[in-house]
């Protein structure tokens, strides 16, 4: 995830970007995004804003290592870690973001704490996509929305190509076709200012095709599978706060 953010940051040529990783193939992996990668922690703890990216397993160790000042800011992507553990460990601002894989293109969804979010944090996340301002306490619904929620829509992309397969298109052709009409329906989804409801019955022409399909979507439980998935993720969020607090 941190690999996806300093490959979006750096298409925007704002930001001075510096990788810290202990591992040099991940440091290799993001050097053509960074202006510098390290290992040492001391560099990177130099940044007006620090953003830590490791597993919620080891970052009471990172943040045990990094020595922040008040005048900074530790941006914290990692989930289920909420602030308040987070706090005792540092000096700086902290500010708490569910971030996306999408931060690689520039279309990353991210949620942020209304509370502690800064301009400064405002900036860097408009810079890769669209956020929004959430009270803590919804972090764990919006882990699973918005965090985990790419891997839900890779597989619903998957499901629309394999039976585009089906039918007799090729692997590519459904996979550019099942990809750009999410895409697409996406784009409309922000830009227009019709429900979903309504958009649906825009596609849906009299006696066509569309209402044939729906009405097998309607009679189905695919929307219970998808809330069961996102509910799914956010328990386990919220154990991994748990899990966290007990340490
Ligand atoms: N993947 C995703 O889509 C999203 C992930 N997140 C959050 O982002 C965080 C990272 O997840 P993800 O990218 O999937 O995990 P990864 O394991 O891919 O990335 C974590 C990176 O941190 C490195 N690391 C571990 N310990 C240290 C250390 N002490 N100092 C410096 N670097 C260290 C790891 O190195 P090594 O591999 O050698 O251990 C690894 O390169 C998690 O907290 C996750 O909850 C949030 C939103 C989306
Ligand atoms: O699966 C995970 O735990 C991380 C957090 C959200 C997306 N990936």
């Amino acid at each position: 995830m941190g690999g996806a953010f300093l490959k979006g940051l750096s298409e925007t040529e704002q930001y001075t970007l510096t990788a810290c990783d202990l591992d040099p193939e991940a440091r290799e992996a993001v050097a053509p995004y960074c202006a510098e990668t390290t290992a040492d922690i001391d560099v990177a703890a130099d940044a007006d804003v620090v953003v830590v990216a490791v597993k919620p397993k080891v970052i009471r160790t990172v943040l045990e290592d990094l020595e922040l000042s008040t005048d900074q800011t530790l941006l914290s992507i990692v989930a289920g870690v909420p602030t308040d553990l987070i706090e005792p460990y540092t000096d700086a601002r902290v500010v708490r973001v569910m971030p996306n894989l999408a931060a690689e293109t520039g279309n990353m969804a991210a949620a942020v704490t209304a509370d502690t979010v800064t301009d400064e944090v405002r900036a860097i996340l408009e810079a890769v996509g669209e956020y929004v301002e959430i009270d803590e306490s919804q972090m764990d619904v919006a882990t699973a929305v918005n965090g985990s929620g790419p891997a839900f829509v890779f597989y619903l992309i998957q499901a629309m190509k394999d039976a585009g397969v089906e039918g007799g298109l090729e692997e590519e052709q459904a996979t550019v076709l099942a990809a750009q009409t999410f895409k697409g329906a996406s784009e409309t989804v922000l830009r227009s200012e019709k429900s979903i409801d309504e958009l649906i019955d825009a596609v849906c022409s009299p006696n066509g095709t569309t209402i044939e399909g729906m009405d097998v979507l309607w009679d189905s439980t695919a929307d219970d599978a998808v809330a069961d998935a996102v509910r799914a993720a956010e328990r386990r969020s919220a154990e991994l706060a748990e899990e966290r607090t007990d340490e």
